[in-house]
């Protein structure tokens, strides 16, 4: 048996996007992020870029005990889920085929996954579902995109509630947090039309749209959530319970990997 230090900290790969600046090309991950994972989850972050083939990214997982899957701007090759085609540079192929591929290898081999925004979106489609293109166009929508005009912190303060469902993982967060009504931030234009077989749902806004998921049946922390709990990592009641909860899943698989004979 291999000894486990006391103090070593579980590891938990996040996947990057891909950002143009000035003509210069940045594989990013948003600091706030890395925040979350390193004070209130307590776990490193370590960035795998997009676009790494599949043995490489094989190799990544070797030593990582966790996946987060951020936000990012752009939106997920439809192609991905027979969704009508979209302009080019709404898209980052390389990011899709990473996530996916992460989501897959988290899942069959028990790694703990939390998906963010963007990251609810890759484990839907991942998992076989579909995606609205623009939720707006649903009746009966609030409104789920920020408004750019606003200031940074605006854009990102809570707008609206969400109503816990059923018994995975995110839906014992929010009971866990109690705060009523549980009200979250929400920046994005797109969402999940038809649920994943094997997802189910954990939140939804007032407006029926899905906020939260689960893996069915899964071996440890699989989730999603649509809205950002980075923004308020410390602070916000909802959001500990989320970091926290992940990075407990984390260094139970690095305790039960690590002493594996
Ligand atoms: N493009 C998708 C996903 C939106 C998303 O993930 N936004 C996050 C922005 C950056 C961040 O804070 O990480 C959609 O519009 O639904």
């Amino acid at each position: 048996m291999n000894a486990i230090p006391d103090r070593s900290p579980a590891i938990v790969g996040v996947v990057s996007y891909r950002q143009t600046v000035d003509s210069v090309g940045y594989e990013t991950v948003r600091i706030r992020y890395l925040e979350a994972l390193r004070s209130t989850a307590r776990v490193l972050p370590l960035v795998i870029p997009g676009g790494l083939e599949e043995e490489s990214l094989q190799a990544c997982f070797s030593v990582l005990n966790g996946v987060l899957l951020t936000g990012a701007e752009s939106n997920i090759s439809p192609s991905l889920y027979g969704g009508p085609e979209a302009c080019p540079e709404t898209l980052d192929l390389d990011r899709d085929r990473t996530s996916i591929a992460a989501i897959k290898i988290a899942l069959s081999s028990g790694i703990p996954l939390l998906g963010i925004c963007r990251g609810l979106q890759e484990l839907n489609v991942a998992l076989g579902g579909t995606l609205s293109s623009d939720l707006s166009e649903g009746e009966g929508r609030i409104t789920h995109v920020e408004d750019l005009t606003l200031p940074r912190d605006l854009q990102y303060a809570r707008s609206h509630a969400v109503l816990a469902e059923g018994h995975g993982y995110i839906a014992q967060c929010i009971r866990r947090s109690q705060k009523k009504p549980v009200l979250v931030n929400t920046l994005h234009r797109q969402g999940i039309a038809r649920l994943a077989d094997g997802l189910e749902v954990n939140a939804r806004c007032v407006d029926g749209v899905i906020e939260a998921v689960s893996v069915k049946d899964a071996a440890t922390f699989a989730a999603a959530v649509q809205w950002h709990p980075e923004w308020f990592h410390a602070e916000d009641p909802l959001s500990v319970e989320i970091f926290r909860a992940f990075g407990e899943a984390c260094r139970s698989h690095m305790i039960a990997t690590k002493s594996q004979p």
